[in-house]
């Protein structure tokens, strides 16, 4: 910072002398073209003596409100709204005291009173156009080079603005747009810092081969998978790279700038926009409470522990069966993996009197049931065990739940449980029920929450297919139209947390997961992006397995009293008197195999 006058004198010639210059000579400009044009162009009438004097009064007049207003100051970037709502002020305020000075001087010295009147537009227009060129000079030299790949923007709102301007402006840049793709016809003709937008996704394919663009950039905030996926081909059919942009909460929270653009992912094409949690009506219920999670160590269980912790519970208890997934869940949420603290608990579900006594001790208040078995093909294997951890060790947690006065439990389930064709499917459902008939006799909120498949899960198709393109193939699809719902980990833990907030006791909460997708179109495009040339085999739909999912159950109705992407659902209740292992399996169509192992 300069200090002695002098320094502050040489730091405002450096930095804004050839501004206050500009403006100078807009001033000069103004009055002269004011006085040409009070005197009809007669110039003879011009007293030059006395102008040159108004010139120089109002330019020192100039330098004082210029700094007054912070034109010299450094508060606005040149050419701005900002920056043109200072002028305004300044000019005004410029003219008001010259046209003083100019009444004092007087008409018969050849100052005519409108004269600083007609001078302050034509001045306030030529500081205006001097800043607008400046800027654009500067923004030139901040356009990416030209080894930046020509790209076009799809979406001309807000992001898409935004991130054409900051594209244009980082000379880092490895994207330069050079036209937007909008569906909007009412955005036809709009134009953006010489970026225009070009038409719809229908003329893509047009549009990439005459601007040569190599990439496509999504500027639509609330993209869904169902458009992701319209893109995603419309690209494809013109040679184009699809990126998206990083969530617009962390542009807007500076985590992310908009110039990281990244390819755009299977879970793109597949996810979709996790539910908006009612962060008010949760936080009251897991604040301060001591909260349990069953299956802690699972894919679902570890994610929920993770945003559980984020509501400053007093403790969060996590519990499962396998050491070591627990200890991948401690270093994930506590910080280090000594397995040496009560945040783990070792128990399985099936162990009722292990569970009664940790119940007992630690107290939890809100409880979630993530625990079970998951595979389909595995479970029609082997019922068995379907029964023992999904039917009687789910009755165990509720037991256990019960006898501490458990006030909120969340039972995770699955859209298998709607009018049930597998083992996996019937057991779930049968939790569901018993959790129901818990909630009647707590007088609690005792709920379930059905999943569809969750993106990404340990063993789930996406990991499976990964693998099985790393090495080498072939992909085993089941069917080519089987089609399922699909969730991200993060949306599912979401709706969890939000269950436990908004369900009623005895509900079965279902999110709204949009269109199914198409198993064969995920298999494809993962090929695709691997680049493999990977073949694809139809192994034909497993026993219990159903082409498509159902979310919800005949009779099972579909209200959504509070959350427009959440429906609320009615199961009825069973007794685990009335429970019955040998009706259950009858229910069932099992193979003989698995008829055989049933005990
Ligand atoms: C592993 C694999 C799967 N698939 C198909 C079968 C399914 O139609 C689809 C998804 O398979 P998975 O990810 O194994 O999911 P799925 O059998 O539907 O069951 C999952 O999703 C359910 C929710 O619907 C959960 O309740 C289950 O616990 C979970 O395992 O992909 C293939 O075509 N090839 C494969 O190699």
């Amino acid at each position: 910072m300069p200090h002695t006058a002098a320094e502050r004198i040489a730091h405002f010639a450096r930095h804004y002398g050839a501004l206050f210059l500009l403006d100078a000579l807009a001033w000069a400009i103004g009055i002269l073209v004011a006085l040409v044009l009070r005197f009809d162009f007669a110039l003879g009438r011009i007293h030059w003596g006395w102008t040159l004097t108004v010139i120089g009064v109002t330019i020192v007049l100039q330098l004082i409100a210029g700094w007054l207003t912070w034109l010299y100051r450094n508060r606005y970037a040149i050419g701005s709204f900002d920056e043109v709502r200072a002028i305004v002020i300044d000019v005004t305020c410029v003219m008001v005291c010259a046209w003083v000075f100019a009444f004092l001087v007087g008409y018969g010295n050849g100052i005519p009173r409108s004269a600083l009147v007609i001078a302050a537009p034509i001045t306030f227009s030529l500081m205006g156009v001097a800043r607008y060129i400046m800027r654009l000079a500067n923004e030139r030299q901040l356009k990416p080079g030209d080894e930046a790949e020509i790209t076009l923007l799809y979406g001309c709102g807000y992001l898409g603005v935004e991130t054409a301007k900051r594209l244009l402006t980082d000379a880092q840049s490895t994207s330069l747009p050079v036209g937007f793709i909008d569906d909007d016809p009412v955005k036809r003709h709009q134009e953006v810092r010489g970026v225009r937008v070009l038409g719809g996704l229908a003329d893509l394919e047009r549009i990439a081969s005459e601007t040569k663009a190599t990439k496509l950039i999504v500027c639509i905030g609330d993209a869904d998978a169902a458009m992701m996926r319209r893109v995603d081909v419309a690209a494809a059919a013109s040679g184009l790279t699809v990126l998206v942009l990083p969530p617009l909460d962390r542009i807007l929270q500076n985590v992310s700038s908009i110039s990281e653009v990244r390819e755009l992912s299977i879970e793109d094409i597949i996810g979709r926009h996790p539910v908006r949690l009612e962060t008010e009506s949760i936080a009251s219920y897991l604040q301060g409470k001591r909260v349990l999670v069953t299956g802690a160590g699972g894919s679902i269980g570890s994610e929920l522990c993770r945003q559980l912790v984020k509501f400053k519970p007093s403790e969060l208890i996590m519990l499962d069966r396998d050491e070591t997934a627990l200890q991948e869940s401690q270093l994930a949420i506590s910080g280090h993996g000594l397995l040496d603290t009560n945040d783990v608990v070792l128990a399985d579900i099936r162990d009722a009197e292990a569970l009664k006594q940790i119940f007992l001790e630690r107290k939890p208040e809100v409880v979630f049931h993530a625990a079970a078995l998951k595979h389909l093909p595995m479970l029609e294997q082997y019922p068995d065990e379907a029964w023992k951890t999904n039917v009687l060790g789910t009755l165990n947690v509720l037991r256990a739940a019960q006898g501490a006065e458990v006030g909120t439990f969340v039972n995770i389930s699955t859209d298998k449980a709607a009018n049930p064709t597998s083992v996996l499917g019937h057991s779930k459902r049968v939790a569901e029920k018993l959790t129901a008939w818990m909630a009647e006799q707590t007088g609690q909120r005792y709920l379930s929450v059905r999943f569809g498949n969750v993106l990404g899960s340990r063993g789930s198709m996406l990991p499976t297919f990964r693998k099985l393109i790393a090495a080498g193939g072939p992909m085993t699809v089941t069917h080519p139209d089987v089609t399922r719902y699909f969730m991200t980990i993060p949306e599912a833990c979401q709706l969890v947390v939000q269950a436990g907030g908004i369900g009623r006791p005895r509900e079965v909460l279902i999110l709204e997961m949009g269109e199914p997708v198409l198993i064969l179109d995920v298999a494809k495009r993962m090929i695709a992006q691997s680049g493999k040339d990977i073949e694809i085999v139809f192994t034909g739909l497993r026993h219990g397995e159903k082409l498509h999912e159902e979310l919800t159950g005949a009779g099972e109705g579909d209200e959504r009293p509070f959350h427009p992407m959440i429906s609320h659902a009615h199961v009825d209740t069973i007794s685990p008197e009335v429970l019955n292992h040998e009706g259950w399996v009858a229910r069932m169509n099992l193979t003989v195999a698995a008829e055989e192992r049933v005990q």
